[in-house]
């Protein structure tokens, strides 16, 4: 038996994130990825802290911004790689309503660092009532940054890349195989409905489609959202998603998913383009649009880092290190995080 502190269970945002915080601690861990790819990696890695359909930010977003900075910096020093992209969200209004909304928003404490009251008029996109930049916003190179991870952890000998199994627990002995952990962390997304110990925990599924598109015309150099983000990733290739879907349960392709993309796409781009890939993974939601963090009822060792939703960038990296002060340094989990709030 080998013995280690902690073992993650799913490596997208959560358990990389959480994986993260171990390495800085100098923790010892096993993290299992079952290789599937996962809503994390087939995510734009936008992070904005304005939601775009009201103007209005979000619980604790200059916190979750200022800490990406800080935990980008931090993998960079054995990654020797800078994840960050320094892009912005503009987004196109559809009418004139929406710049009075936003002007009138941009003035209220909490958003004036966030929209920006200088409209800007785009060269490359269908956009007649022009568009607002949301000062701060992001996006991370997600291919990268989950190419360099996953290969950092299998080098370093982190990494099982096997599915695991929730029978082969032995919660007597705190042992599964040949392993004894201290503490077990499931970050499965929505895997976590089959997960015995937390599945009374209501994770929702959210459906998304994304394209990796060849444009014929390059567009402005921003995350461009009307409906959809739209942004460079490589040479003439761009990404263009993602869609939302609540009642679609099956892992397959939707055409009608894809056709609602295109004719997105076509709203705003004129010009010819080429679907070049078409990708579909399963956000985990939940109704309160709160991560779910902490630990099981019974077993006092067994923990949830789950629901990051939409966001699974500013949630993943930000709560990692609440979940980690909470477990190692005693610190509470706020109510409207904790997983209590299903109890
Ligand atoms: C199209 C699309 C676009 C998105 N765009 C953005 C964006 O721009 N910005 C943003 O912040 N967020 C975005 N998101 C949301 C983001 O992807 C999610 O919040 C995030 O992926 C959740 O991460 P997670 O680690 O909880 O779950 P997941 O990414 O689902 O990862 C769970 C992992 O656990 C593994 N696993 C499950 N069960 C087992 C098991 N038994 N054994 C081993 N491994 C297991 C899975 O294979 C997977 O690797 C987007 C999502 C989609 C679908």
């Amino acid at each position: 038996m080998k013995q280690v502190d902690y073992i993650i269970v799913g490596a997208g945002y959560a358990g990389v994130f959480f994986a993260h915080q171990l390495i800085k601690e100098k923790k010892s861990f096993k993290i299992f990825y079952d290789e599937n790819i996962s809503a994390s990696q087939i995510s734009a890695g936008v992070c904005n802290p304005v939601i775009l359909k009201r103007f209005n930010t979000f619980w604790k977003s200059q916190e979750q911004i200022d800490y990406l900075d800080v935990i980008f910096k931090e993998i960079e020093t054995y990654t020797s790689k800078n994840y960050l992209i320094d892009e912005n969200v503009v987004r196109i209004f559809h009418n004139d309503s929406e710049k009075v909304q936003w002007t009138k928003n941009s003035q209220k404490e909490d958003l004036k660092s966030y929209l920006n009251p200088d409209f800007i008029k785009l060269e490359s996109v269908e956009n007649s009532f022009g568009a607002g930049k949301v000062n701060q916003s992001c996006r991370i190179d997600v291919s990268s940054f989950f190419t360099d991870i996953l290969n950092y952890l299998e080098d370093n000998n982190y990494l099982i890349k096997e599915k695991f199994d929730y029978q082969l627990i032995d919660t007597a002995n705190n042992s599964y195989k040949n392993f004894t952990f201290k503490n077990l962390i499931f970050c499965e997304g929505i895997a976590s409905n089959t997960n015995p110990f937390f599945s009374n925990i209501p994770i929702q599924p959210n459906k998304g489609h994304c394209l990796k598109v060849k444009l014929n015309k390059v567009p402005d150099s921003y995350i461009i959202k009307k409906k959809h983000f739209l942004f460079n990733l490589q040479n003439d290739n761009y990404y263009y998603g993602g869609s939302y879907d609540r009642f679609d349960k099956t892992n397959n392709i939707n055409d009608e998913s894809v056709e609602e993309l295109k004719s997105a796409l076509k709203g705003i781009y004129k010009n010819d383009f080429e679907i070049q890939d078409i990708n579909v993974a399963f956000r985990a939601t939940v109704a309160d649009r709160r991560p779910i963090l902490g630990r099981h009822q019974k077993y006092q060792n067994f923990y949830i880092f789950n629901g990051l939703g939409a966001r699974g960038v500013y949630n993943g990296s930000y709560f990692s290190k609440v979940l980690f002060d909470f477990i190692e340094n005693n610190l509470n989990l706020e109510s409207e995080i904790d997983v209590k709030r299903f109890y």
